[in-house]
């Protein structure tokens, strides 16, 4: 590798590829040298899209090839698992879409084969590398209080304060969890989301995204989950769930593709509790916002914290920084904690994703095992 550009290679042509190529070749210091689909035509003309040099047919032949060091495997889920291995054997290292894999024994497996090789593994959920996410990190610290001073406050309630306190909150010890994604019928027949053979349904492709806030803000397995879906056609079209912690934790998900667009969560403290409307991908027109509810009746409106407060449009780009969080990795050469705090995300994730299908296919409570894959 060139110690100062990291060259990668896309598997698949589809709707995600599109976007991310774009996003890759915006990122200073990565390149994309190769681009494979199954088909010759869609290689040639995706890679004359965007100017990648080479196109390839097929993902074996595209492993065979020596001019990149990463590849980017955007295929339907329950390719990911197969491709990451294959990469993983080639010597590559590998930055796969989400779901990472379609249970938690494939994501178990994809570490340990990215282990092996020494090669770095990232899913490519991008709300985790988006700057508002840090700050839900730093304010989920019990140990924290928050300065407000960059807060834009409305709606202060009627209660008069009984002596003037320092404008900071803390979210107290964590009570409950929310997260709800969903999309209004977004998908043609055909599409991998609708195919149960290609890891489709709502619970993986956006599940995937919920079960992760709750993952996220917990920092743990749940110890048991109860989970009911609507399935239409063996396809789980909507899906909500409760779930059980240790040390009073409670968390709800809900996720489906038969509402209008949800991508909401909550992180609720006894003493706040931090709400947000798009915490999988900022609205367009809007900086990245939250807001902090006091147990007071106080509500804070906060912005991340590189964007100025005059409405202009969030300027962090969460694709970018994932994007650049995996170069640095790469070019550290040796996995560290940052990448193995993503590990455990990511399979505890799909361990909850694997229980809240188990709970739906029993009809009642799930139990899980406390375990860590690192
Ligand atoms: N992170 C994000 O924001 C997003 C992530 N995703 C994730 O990315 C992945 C791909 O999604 P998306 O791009 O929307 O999917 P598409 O169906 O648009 O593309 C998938 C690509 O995979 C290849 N492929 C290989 N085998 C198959 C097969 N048996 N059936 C269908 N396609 C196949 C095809 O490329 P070819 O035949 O040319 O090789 C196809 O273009 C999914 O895991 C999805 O969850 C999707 C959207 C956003
Ligand atoms: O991850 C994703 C982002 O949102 C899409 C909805 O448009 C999902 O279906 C997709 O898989």
């Amino acid at each position: 590798m060139n110690a100062s550009r990291v060259r990668f290679a896309v598997m698949g042509t589809g709707r995600v590829t599109r976007r991310l190529i774009a996003d890759i070749q915006s990122t200073a210091g990565a390149t994309v040298t190769a681009i494979a689909s199954r088909s010759a035509d869609r290689a040639r003309w995706q890679a004359d899209c965007f100017g990648i040099p080479n196109a390839v047919c097929g993902y074996d032949e595209l492993l065979r090839r020596d001019d990149f060091d990463a590849v980017y495997v955007a295929l339907p889920p329950s390719l990911h698992h197969e491709w990451t291995l294959a990469s993983c054997d080639a010597g590559k290292h590998v930055l796969c879409e989400k779901p990472l894999a379609v249970n938690a024994d494939q994501v178990g497996e994809m570490i340990d084969a990215a282990e092996t090789r020494d090669v770095r593994l990232l899913d490519a959920t991008a709300w985790l590398h988006h700057d508002r996410t840090g700050q839900f990190r730093q304010w989920l610290d019990p140990d924290r209080t928050t300065p407000l001073s960059d807060a834009e406050d409305f709606g202060v309630s009627d209660e008069p304060d009984e002596e003037p306190t320092e404008p900071s909150f803390r979210l107290g010890p964590l009570r409950h969890l929310s997260a709800a994604v969903s999309f209004r019928s977004p998908f043609q027949n055909g599409d991998h989301r609708l195919d149960p053979d290609l890891g489709g349904g709502c619970l993986l492709d956006l599940g995937w995204y919920a079960a992760g806030l709750i993952r996220f803000a917990a920092g743990r397995l749940p110890q048991q989950v109860y989970a009911d879906a609507v399935d239409r056609e063996g396809v789980l079209t909507r899906v909500s769930a409760t779930m059980q912690f240790s040390n009073d934790l409670t968390a709800t998900l809900s996720c489906g593709f038969d509402t209008a667009t949800r991508k909401w969560c909550e992180i609720a403290g006894e003493d706040a509790s931090i709400v947000c409307d798009d915490f999988t991908r900022p609205w367009p027109d809007k900086p990245a916002r939250s807001w902090v509810h006091e147990a007071s009746g106080k509500v804070h409106s906060m912005v991340e914290p590189t964007v100025p407060t005059d409405g202009a449009p969030s300027v962090c780009h969460q694709e970018r920084n994932m994007i650049g969080e995996f170069m640095r990795r790469i070019r550290l050469g040796r996995i560290d904690e940052a990448e193995r705090q993503s590990h455990e995300q990511a399979w505890q994730t799909q361990r909850i994703l694997d229980a809240l299908a188990e709970s739906i296919s029993v009809g009642g409570p799930v139990k899980l095992a406390v375990a860590s894959v690192t």
